[in-house]
Parts: C-alpha cells; sequence; structure tokens
C-alpha cells in the first residue's frame, strides 16, 4: 500500500530528484556575485549596489513589481555585463553548473543574442561563446558528480525586428548546441504575428521554437501562437486558464483554444514564482497550475529566471508540494512531461526518460523501506 505521507518528497529530496527545465533564462539566472565580478572587470557602472547578498535583494524586490514591463527593466543590468565572450562563457558555464547542482538532469536554456552585441561581438561570437560554456558548465558538473545536458534555445526580442535573422542563426546552429528559438520581451502590444516570417522559415527547415505568450496578455496571444505562428509550446500559457469555466457543482467546460490545447498536448512552459512577481497570478494557491494538471494539459514546470525570482527548480517544487500536496508521483509526471516536450531528438528523449528519470524517482520513493 502506497501511503501520501511516504511520498510526500522532504527538501531534500526534491533537491535531489531528477528534474528538467525548458524555461529559463540565461541573463536572469546569474549568481549575484558573478554580476558584481563581472560589472569590475568590464567598468558597468550602473549597478544599484556593490555587494552581492544586496544586489541579489535587489533584484528580488525591483522584479516583484506586479507588472512584466517592470520585471523586465531589471534585465538592464544583466545584459549589461555580459557583452563579452569570457563574460558569457561564464554566466553559462555557472548557469550548467547550478541548474546540476540543483538536480537538472536535462535544461533547455535560452537568450537573446542580439542583447550582446554592444562590446562588438558579432552574433556568431555571441552564440560560440555561450555554448563553450555550457560544454564547460556540463564538464564542471560532472567533476562534482552530476550529470546535465544543457540545450541553447535562441530568444529574438519581440519589439525588435530581428527575428528572421536569429531564426536563421538558430538553424545554422541547430546541429551545434542550439535545440530551437523562441520570442520574449513585453507581449502587450507586440503579437507574435509580428514575426511570422521567422516562424515560417523555421517551419520550413524542420525545426522547433516556443513563444512567450499568455503571460501577461491573454487568449489572443495564445491563439496566434498556436494557429497563425505554429509554436510547438507555450512559453508560460498560464492565461489559458481564461478559456476554461468551472462551474459551482466543478463541471469544468473547455472553450475551443483550452480544447486545443489539451488535445494537441501542446506544452505549457508553466513558472509559478515569476508568475506571482508580475501579476500573472495571486498567489500559489491560485495558480492555475493546480487545475491544469488535474485536467492533464501538458503541463511543466519552470524557474523563468532564478536570479530576479530568487529561485530554482526545487524551490519551484517546494511551492507545489506545499500548496497542492504534491508527492514524488507527480514530481515525476511534471519532470516525463517536460522530457517528451523538449526539443532534442525522440530516442534521446525516450532514454532521458527510462534509464535517468524513472530510475531516480523509483530509487527515492524506495527510501522509506530502508528508513
Ligand atoms: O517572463 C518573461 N516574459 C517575457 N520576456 C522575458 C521574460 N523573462 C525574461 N524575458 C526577456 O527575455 C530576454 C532574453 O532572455 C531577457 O533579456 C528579458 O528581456
Ligand atoms: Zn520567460
Amino acid at each position: 500500500m502506497k501511503s501520501q505521507t511516504i511520498h510526500t518528497p522532504t527538501a531534500d529530496q526534491i533537491r535531489r530528484a531528477p528534474k528538467v527545465v525548458l524555461h529559463d533564462h540565461l541573463d536572469g539566472g546569474l549568481r549575484p556575485g558573478t554580476v558584481v565580478d563581472l560589472a569590475r572587470e568590464n567598468g558597468y557602472r550602473a549597478l544599484p549596489h556593490g555587494d552581492a547578498d544586496k544586489l541579489g535583494s535587489w533584484f528580488r524586490e525591483a522584479a516583484d513589481s506586479g507588472s512584466l514591463e517592470r520585471y523586465l527593466e531589471t534585465f538592464a543590468h544583466t545584459v549589461g555585463v555580459m557583452q563579452t565572450e569570457d563574460a558569457l562563457r561564464r554566466v553559462a558555464a555557472e548557469c550548467a553548473e547550478d541548474l546540476a547542482a540543483d538536480g537538472v538532469v536535462y535544461a533547455e536554456v535560452r537568450y537573446a543574442p542580439e542583447q550582446h552585441l554592444e562590446g562588438g561581438l558579432t552574433l556568431e561570437q555571441v552564440v560560440e561563446a555561450v555554448n563553450a560554456g555550457f560544454r564547460e558548465g556540463e564538464r564542471r558538473a560532472k567533476e562534482n558528480g552530476h550529470r546535465i545536458r544543457v540545450g541553447a534555445l535562441l530568444t529574438a526580442m519581440r519589439h525588435a525586428a530581428r527575428s528572421l535573422e536569429i531564426a536563421e542563426l538558430a538553424n545554422r546552429y541547430r546541429d551545434s548546441g542550439v535545440v530551437g528559438f523562441d520570442i520574449a520581451g513585453a507581449e502587450a502590444g507586440y503579437p507574435p504575428t509580428r514575426h511570422l516570417d521567422a516562424f515560417e522559415f523555421l517551419k520550413r527547415e524542420n525545426n522547433h521554437f516556443t513563444i512567450h505568450a499568455g503571460e501577461a496578455f491573454g487568449l489572443p496571444s495564445i491563439w496566434q501562437a498556436i494557429q497563425w505562428c505554429g509554436a510547438d509550446r507555450l512559453g508560460h500559457g498560464v492565461r489559458i486558464i481564461d478559456d476554461i469555466e468551472v462551474a459551482d457543482d466543478g463541471t469544468v467546460k473547455l472553450g475551443r483554444l483550452a480544447a486545443y490545447v489539451r488535445d494537441k498536448r501542446i506544452p505549457l512552459e508553466l513558472c509559478p514564482t515569476s508568475n506571482l512577481q508580475t501579476g500573472a497570478v495571486g498567489s500559489y494557491a491560485d495558480h492555475p497550475i493546480g487545475l491544469l494538471r488535474k485536467l492533464h494539459f501538458r503541463v511543466t514546470v519552470n524557474t523563468d529566471n532564478r536570479l530576479m525570482s530568487g529561485t530554482t527548480m526545487s524551490r519551484e517544487f517546494e511551492h507545489l508540494v506545499e500548496t497542492f500536496d504534491y508527492t514524488l508521483d507527480e514530481m515525476q509526471w511534471f519532470t516525463v512531461n517536460a522530457m517528451k516536450s523538449a526539443f532534442i531528438p525522440f530516442d534521446e528523449r525516450v532514454a532521458m526518460i527510462d534509464d535517468v528519470i524513472k530510475p531516480g524517482y523509483a530509487s527515492l520513493k524506495a527510501e522509506w523501506l530502508f528508513r
């Protein structure tokens, strides 16, 4: 007989459980101490604090604004110190190391190459420096007993006009470390259809992309991302809840778009803490992830921006376990969902699920036997 209490994971088990993150921004995940170091090395003088702890708190508080636009302003400082190859390589290596130390076994980490050209780098130099950093981080993680694979997603900024160029860049590097494409930035006023040519190019190339949609803006953005642009996944997509009606007696009615998203198994890259900060959702308890999971949407759990949200994959799961009484079974379900939705080839995804994720959870679930 399985008991709920036995399977409720401890914080330590949550950390050791194999996890998969599909939505994590490279420029949103720096160690505060690294921001301080890089600012000093590169003569970046606009940091609000020179002390790492104070700076870390500043990022969390400034991002806690209730508005996506204000949340995004804080990225000026991380992007500001990521303008050389050395800086990009260091940030990427530390990103892979930090994720691995947190128990992440597979990660897709995104960033916008067009934001890292202020120091004279070319788009190619940016991509190659970040890739080199990821490889170095994977190696260092392995030396410390952690296994992780990191793929890059190249993001184009939705207010800008370089998306086709970035999509072409992603396509050129598809066999060397770049697994897909994304658009990000302020959502209201910048519909995904502005970038149709980029998405159509990637579809013709049989390549993969996700689109930030349904975070700060609702259903029309999700509808465009899927039905006009052909997104493989939705970055956030949390506002799909607006197309779901729950009656007083608990009966649930899905609108046409929500039904389509569920029927087609379109992955939702949900980022609970980030949603609380940008005001998309009021509290963990009110987060649609609870209902979306019950309704069997293809839900995944993600960090979005570890620095600005003061979070990790483990912390996201700790909040969910506490709020929704999730067990290792649900953690495994979210993790398998994420691995199924990754942009790497099918055989590799299946091997990750069968040979890494399932054995990892089986071993954790057996621990109570040996207490
Ligand atoms: O949650 C988000 N919604 C929309 N855009 C975001 C979010 N988090 C980060 N970025 C934007 O993506 C860029 C590339 O990584 C970041 O510089 C930031 O402007
Ligand atoms: Zn994001």
